[in-house]
């Protein structure tokens, strides 16, 4: 029977291994924002086997307190310790030994949940083929999710999973790693009653049969899932108002005589006792004096549990909490990168919109402009500035498109950074499967640039077709790398975009064309130089016109540019155009009569030299988005330890 069907954990499964006895331990955590004291010296401690609920009422501080258990980097200063066998919790020992299932399921929306718990496993444990098939299956069996491992995760866009599933495939993903610790923020949040009692007995089980620590956040318990924690921890405006065996509630609740009425559900009814928005102030106070009155006394009974507790975390504060398990090897860089590219090259098949949505977008784009520009097919004298015009739109539109890239780096950004947090792979890994999949990808896209709208309808020059298509490729890398920088960047997309579109604004205002660079006052100046477009349009008018002639002028040895315009046939203006509209007959002469105007145009090849600064300009964006992934995938702040006196306070009132 599964957890689908509401039964209970696959007792003694051998594949995800029992863990040996931790503590999991924090003492007189405080979180600190602007001077404000969000949560006021919280301990307690949990034993693995046990599942500990933290509820409150709404803004009593229980996802500030996962936070500070998770070290999530946040607006303010956290103090106190959080130990794990009396280790303090610093960034590589949460990577090993905890994990965190976040209150909003983030999965690959596109991988089914054998994939994404395979895919997973192959990231983190060096297992065998047949090995890492065992472990799925247990896991996939185990979470209740055999009806559904083949069907797409989904999101909000795409039919998937139900809310109870992906909250069960997270589970699967966090049991991954084989944890020691696993924090849920409401595990119930968005599902129905009886979906949040059969998962809330699940974790019991769980708990219980790999011999977990399992802390969660909670709302409002029914009474069916409160029966079902060992330890309660009750908060109300960020101080502790119960800490204890969850059963024993409704005995303190008597002793301080605010007894639980019959029939009643013991967590509302504390909830009620401490909410400020329905009870008096001093009702909330009573029952926060009351606690710690009841917790200083008890504290000191040699017999109590509450003494007990206290005596664990000065224990554990003096390093005697037992050792950490040694954790399973994991796979090197070399393995993680092959895996994070089959993740990658597996989604972007499956998801349109990072590569292949927008390989039709620039199809459509350039052909459309191919069309209104459908004249500069011609090689004549009229249309050979409406070649350059044409160029802008055909690589400046695709470049535009490049915003949608800052939205969906964005979005992935998110997941990454919680798998890098969980210890699956390091940020440099991903980085480095993510540029590895990118350069294909960025040849896939210039061809669907270039060929229908540049090759087909255009007419641009065969031959080069080549050396173009590089041009392309390069400059659509670099604005993907200044995409990836402002994805991850700004935490919000909508600035992510502003920045990258005030970017592609100065790139086409800086290209040479709009002004002449030599009037361009300093510093302004230096965007005409560390800018692509420029050095884009350059070559590619270099490469499609400097092997071609143009109709309308001829050789012509008595004029000092070389050519004329008077006698030449062929054009419909021959003879007749004003020497404003004469060119020239070879692509060179062209080129040059189009650099009068445009002075960035000229008949020297630059094409080696324009491609590598356009590469430099990716390479230099590319390195911005790499430190700046890495540095947020590491922004996670360790716990200051307590002051003397807190420590002390600490001690007295568990
Ligand atoms: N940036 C901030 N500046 C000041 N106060 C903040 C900030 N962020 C959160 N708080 C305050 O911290 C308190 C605890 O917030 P927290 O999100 O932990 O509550 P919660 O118990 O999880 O509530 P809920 O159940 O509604 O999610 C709240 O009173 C909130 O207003």
């Amino acid at each position: 029977m599964t957890v689908e069907e509401g039964g209970n954990f696959v007792k003694g499964n051998e594949h995800l291994g029992k863990r040996a006895d931790s503590i999991f331990t924090f003492s007189d955590c405080r979180y600190v924002i602007k001077g404000k004291e969000i949560l006021k010296g919280l301990s307690g401690t949990v034993k693995s086997g046990e599942v500990l609920a933290i509820v409150g009422p709404s803004g009593a501080g229980k996802t500030m307190l996962m936070n500070v258990f998770s070290l999530k980097s946040g607006p303010g200063r956290r103090e106190g310790r959080v130990t794990l066998n009396s280790r303090d919790v610093t960034l590589s020992k949460f990577k090993k030994y905890f994990s965190v299932v976040e209150q909003q399921d983030n999965h690959w929306a596109y991988l089914t949940p054998r994939e994404a718990i395979t895919l997973a496993t192959e990231l983190q444990h060096t297992y065998s083929a047949e090995q890492t098939v065992q472990i799925v299956d247990s896991l996939i069996e185990n979470m209740g999710l055999t009806g559904c491992q083949n069907t797409r995760v989904g999101n909000q866009f795409i039919q998937g999973l139900s809310g109870g599933q992906k909250r069960r495939l997270s589970l699967a993903i966090a049991l991954v790693k084989k944890p020691c610790v696993i924090l849920l923020d409401e595990p119930t949040s968005g599902l129905d009653a009886a979906a949040a009692t059969s998962i809330m007995s699940f974790f019991k089980d769980l708990a219980q049969n790999l011999n977990i620590v399992i802390a969660c956040t909670i709302h409002q318990p029914s009474t069916k899932v409160y029966n079902g924690f060992d330890l309660a921890m009750v908060l109300t405006g960020g101080r502790s108002a119960f800490f204890g065996p969850a059963s024993f509630l409704g005995d303190y609740l008597q002793l301080i005589d605010r007894p639980i009425p019959r029939n009643s559900n013991p967590a509302e009814h504390v909830l009620d006792l401490v909410n400020r928005e329905f009870t008096s102030p001093k009702e909330v106070d009573y029952m926060i004096d009351s606690w710690k009155a009841y917790s200083d006394k008890e504290t000191r009974n040699p017999d109590s549990y509450l003494h007990k507790i206290a005596e664990e975390i000065a224990n554990q504060k003096k390093g005697r909490g037992g050792s950490l398990p040694e954790p399973e090897p994991s796979p090197g860089a070399l393995s993680q990168v092959g895996t994070l590219l089959k993740r990658q090259t597996i989604l972007t098949i499956r998801d349109p919109i990072m590569y292949f949505g927008r390989a039709v977008a620039f199809l459509v784009a350039c052909t459309f402009f191919s069309f209104v520009y459908l004249e500069s097919r011609e090689r004549t004298q009229s249309q050979a500035p409406y070649k350059l015009f044409l160029f802008m739109w055909h690589i400046g539109v695709p470049c535009a498109l490049g915003v949608v890239a800052v939205i969906a780096y964005n979005m992935e950004f998110v997941s990454i950074k919680r798998e890098v947090k969980q210890g699956q792979y390091s940020p440099s890994s991903y980085v480095f499967a993510s540029s590895i999949l990118q350069l294909p990808m960025m040849f896939v896209l210039g061809i669907a640039a270039l060929t229908v709208g540049g090759y087909c309808v255009s007419l641009y020059h065969v031959p080069m077709y080549g050396q173009m298509l590089m041009l392309y490729a390069s400059t659509l890398w670099t604005f993907e790398s200044m995409a990836q920088l402002f994805a991850v960047q700004f935490p919000n997309p909508l600035l992510g975009m502003l920045a990258y579109m005030n970017l592609w604004f100065s790139s086409f205002l800086f290209c040479g064309i709009m002004v002449p660079e030599a009037d361009v006052p300093w510093p302004l100046k230096v965007f005409c130089y560390i800018l692509p477009l420029k050095y884009f349009l350059k070559s590619a008018m270099h490469t499609d016109l400097h092997e071609t002639t143009f109709r309308g002028a001829m050789l012509d040895s008595e004029d000092p540019r070389g050519f004329s315009c008077r006698n030449a046939t062929g054009d419909q203006g021959a003879g007749a155009e004003s020497s404003l509209a004469c060119y020239g007959y070879t692509g060179h002469q062209v080129l040059d009569s189009v650099g009068v105007t445009y002075r960035s145009i000229e008949s020297k090849s630059t094409y080696v030299e324009d491609l590598l600064i356009i590469l430099a300009i990716g390479i230099l964006f590319k390195v911005m988005g790499t430190l700046v992934t890495i540095t947020a995938c590491r922004a996670q702040k360790g716990l200051s330890k307590p002051s003397k006196e807190s420590s002390t306070e600490e001690e007295e009132t568990t």
